[in-house]
């Protein structure tokens, strides 16, 4: 096993439903210690894709591809023994609704002894203890451990469902959209709490969001998908801050500005069209009929990821026109808005 090995691997992964594919062949690597944030759109299959590295696909989904665990554990196929000896150990799940994460018949406390005690197999004092100290850690006081998840407010009970994940210190913590329910300001602080639990077990951390401002905030890098397809991948602030698939380009142009623009009103420019639905076949780059650059080849031939850029930036595009795109892409949007 090399340092560099990454904690994840995905290998052209697909994730369909009656045959039609929602995940189109997607590879990419988490890497031990960092935050890696899924965005996209909505359908864009940032869930199916989350739930994959965890095991955790519907029943009626058909999965191919592979998603291996550092160590050689493959998760595509594995059976469901094999998938719980890893879930809370070396893999967890912070789900959107925190409410559905947690038992509503006993004190939170209690239930992360209840997981400590059955990760760790320890007495039921020192479950108890060290459940005080991983509630601490994200925010509860020890005077809430007592609680019923209906007696803590949002942003308390998402930090109990956080404080259960990383209870068995796991390798990896997938957070899908766990900040949903939450107004901005719980969202940032919740965020916070994962980022400095995962910073504190040197594992990595997959957020699923659509939200930008987040990716800008809290990850490293960013995997944006489209059609369920790669879009764009690189550092967060780097693809932000100059996105080169122009598929990015438009999420980042559809976003309100910080600060107003003179001239642009309260217009909120948007990405005309919508995406295609899982199984439409898609000749060609998916965006193609909603991309402002499209030119035939791009309706003819699906664009591998390719690197652009300084290689040591790790940026990586799915766009025939990636090379002569121009600096400005985010303003072919505001002009078609
Ligand atoms: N159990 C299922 N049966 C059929 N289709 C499904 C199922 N689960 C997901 N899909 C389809 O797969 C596509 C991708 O879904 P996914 O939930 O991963 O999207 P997403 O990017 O996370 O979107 P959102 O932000 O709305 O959650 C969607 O079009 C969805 O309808």
């Amino acid at each position: 096993m090399s340092a560099e090995e990454p904690l994840l691997s995905v290998r052209d992964l697909r994730i369909s439903f009656d045959g039609a594919d929602a995940v189109r062949g997607l590879s990419f690597d988490v890497r031990a210690g960092e935050v890696l944030a899924l965005a996209g759109e909505s359908g864009a299959g940032k869930s199916l894709t989350a739930r994959a590295l965890l095991g955790l696909v519907p029943r009626e989904a058909r999965v191919r591809g592979t998603v291996r665990l550092r160590g050689g554990t493959e998760l595509v196929g594995a059976p469901r023994r094999t998938l719980a000896a890893l879930w809370g150990r070396r893999v967890a799940l912070v789900p959107q609704d925190a409410l559905s994460a947690l038992s509503p018949v006993h004190p939170v406390g209690d239930q992360v002894a209840a997981v400590l005690r059955s990760l760790h197999g320890v007495s039921r004092r020192e479950a108890r203890d060290r459940a005080g100290t991983a509630l601490d850690r994200v925010g509860i006081p020890a005077a809430r451990r007592d609680a019923y998840p209906h007696e803590l407010s949002g942003g308390m009970r998402q930090r109990a469902v956080i404080a259960l994940a990383t209870a068995g210190d796991p390798d990896l913590v997938v957070a899908d959209e766990p900040t949903t329910a939450l107004d901005p300001d719980l969202r940032d602080q919740v965020l916070s709490v994962l980022a400095e639990r995962r910073a504190a077990t040197g594992g990595a951390l997959v957020l699923v969001t659509h939200d930008l401002e987040a990716v800008r905030d809290h990850a490293d890098r960013v995997l944006v998908l489209y059609a369920g397809r790669h879009a764009e991948t690189g550092p967060a602030a780097s693809v932000l801050g100059r996105p080169r698939a122009p598929y990015t380009a438009g999420l980042l142009a559809s976003l309100p500005p910080a600060v107003p623009v003179p001239g642009r009103g309260r217009r909120l420019p948007a990405i005309g069209g919508t995406p295609p639905a899982p199984g439409e076949p898609a000749a060609g780059c998916a965006f193609a009929p909603r991309c402002p650059l499209a030119e035939d080849r791009c309706r003819a031939e699906v664009p591998a990821p390719r690197p652009v850029g300084d290689p040591a930036d790790g940026r990586d595009v799915s766009c025939h026109r990636a090379a002569e795109l121009p600096h400005a892409l985010g303003e072919l949007f505001l002009e078609a808005a």
